[in-house]
């Protein structure tokens, strides 16, 4: 049996996970699709050959009995109200980040969700599938360095869009970092501060770039984020984690090393899509089984799409305040305490 999939949003993102599903994942099939840009839908139904219809909007495509699951790709602010209709029709959900562009909008699904009863909705954090960062956890949890103390970090990408604002560098990239981070130590955040050192040349006027954030956890553990949207040489994740008795370092990418004309060189990728093509297989594969096979979701909750929501809009604040701004989050319900330890920070 395949899973059937329909998907809304066939952009960068939609498209990529349609050609993943199709050309490479096994378990699943793109039956529908959606856009507000139909020509792009119509484009991508061609460009893989799919045996797909082709919707008007999310309303009519949700309501597809033949449809199991939904792929929400579109804006993010288009995210919540694609969400609560696959809910109320009882369909799992794959959702890109963000979850909503709010922590009310947030509050909204994970309230719809437990209502419903049980888990749907599974959220596009992918860095929690990559090889490296799942080694990362691997030794923080098996205590290698002691407890840790301090993180820090750097998100670089080469260029952005001309749309890219200030504010983006928080709710679009930070966001990331803002899951994974508090994934791999088990930890909730407390405080968020930003500060702007020089400005690059390569930034357009109405951008900050870069930025420093500083987040603080429960536990007291500090971590600074570097976010470069403009660092014009490659696409380049770092993340280090400084404990009572040792380092752990992010791998980089596999490259191969290449000693020639008096050098030794490495190759640094350009965009997300090539830096975490093999988490995005990984994440979107463990979904089709979860659901296909058990029905039932593993990743990145509702749950941590709040959390994630709530840091970011403490982070954004701060980005205007200049001080250090407090981070308060509701009570994680029982209901997202139960959803598979490998997927979600263990309270
Ligand atoms: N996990 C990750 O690493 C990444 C996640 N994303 C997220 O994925 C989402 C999409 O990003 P991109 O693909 O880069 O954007 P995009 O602009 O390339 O594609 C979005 C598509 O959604 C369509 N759309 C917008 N509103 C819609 C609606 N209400 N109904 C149907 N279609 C609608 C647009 O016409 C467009 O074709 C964003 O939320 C973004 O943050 C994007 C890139 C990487
Ligand atoms: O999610 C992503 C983009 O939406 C975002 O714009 C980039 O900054 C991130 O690196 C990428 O992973």
């Amino acid at each position: 049996m395949t899973l059937k999939i329909g998907v809304i949003g066939t952009g960068a993102i939609g498209r990529d996970h349609i050609r993943r599903v199709t050309k490479s994942l096994a378990g699943a099939e793109i039956i529908a699709v959606t856009d507000v840009n139909q020509q792009a839908a119509e484009a991508v139904i061609e460009e893989f050959n799919l045996n797909a219809t082709l919707y008007k909007d999310d309303v009519d495509l949700i309501q597809d009995s033949r449809i199991e699951a939904v792929f929400i790709t579109s804006w993010g602010q288009a995210h919540e109200s694609s969400v609560l209709k696959a809910i109320e029709a009882k369909k799992f959900v794959f959702c890109e980040k963000p979850l909503a562009t709010t922590a009310e909008g947030c509050m909204r699904i994970v309230e719809a969700e437990m209502a419903y009863g049980t888990p749907l909705v599974q959220v596009g954090f992918m860095r929690r599938y990559d090889n490296g960062y799942k080694m990362l956890k691997e030794a923080i949890d098996q205590n290698t360095i002691g407890e840790p103390l301090m993180m820090h970090c750097a998100h670089r990408n080469a260029h952005v869009a001309e749309r890219y604002s200030t504010d983006m560098a928080i709710h679009d990239t930070l966001i990331h970092e803002i899951d994974v981070l508090r994934w791999l130590i088990n930890d909730d955040y407390v405080s968020a501060q930003v500060f702007y050192p020089r400005k690059t040349k390569h930034a357009l006027p109405h951008l900050k770039d870069p930025q420093m954030v500083m987040l603080e956890t429960e536990s007291g553990v500090m971590i600074n984020v570097e976010i470069f949207v403009n660092c014009t040489y490659g696409y380049d994740i770092q993340c280090e984690v400084v404990g009572e008795e040792g380092l752990l370092r992010l791998p980089d990418e596999a490259h191969i090393q290449v000693r020639k004309g008096g050098q030794i060189g490495k190759e640094i990728g350009m965009d997300w899509q090539e830096r975490f093509a093999h988490a995005y297989d990984v994440e979107v594969q463990d979904f089709i089984d979860n659901v296909r096979d058990k029905g039932t979701v593993s990743g990145p909750t509702a749950w941590d799409g709040y959390i994630a929501a709530v840091t970011a809009d403490a982070c954004v604040k701060a980005q205007t305040s200049g001080v250090k701004e407090i981070i308060e989050l509701a009570q994680c319900p029982d209901f997202y305490k139960k959803v598979k330890p490998a997927a979600r920070v263990v309270y």
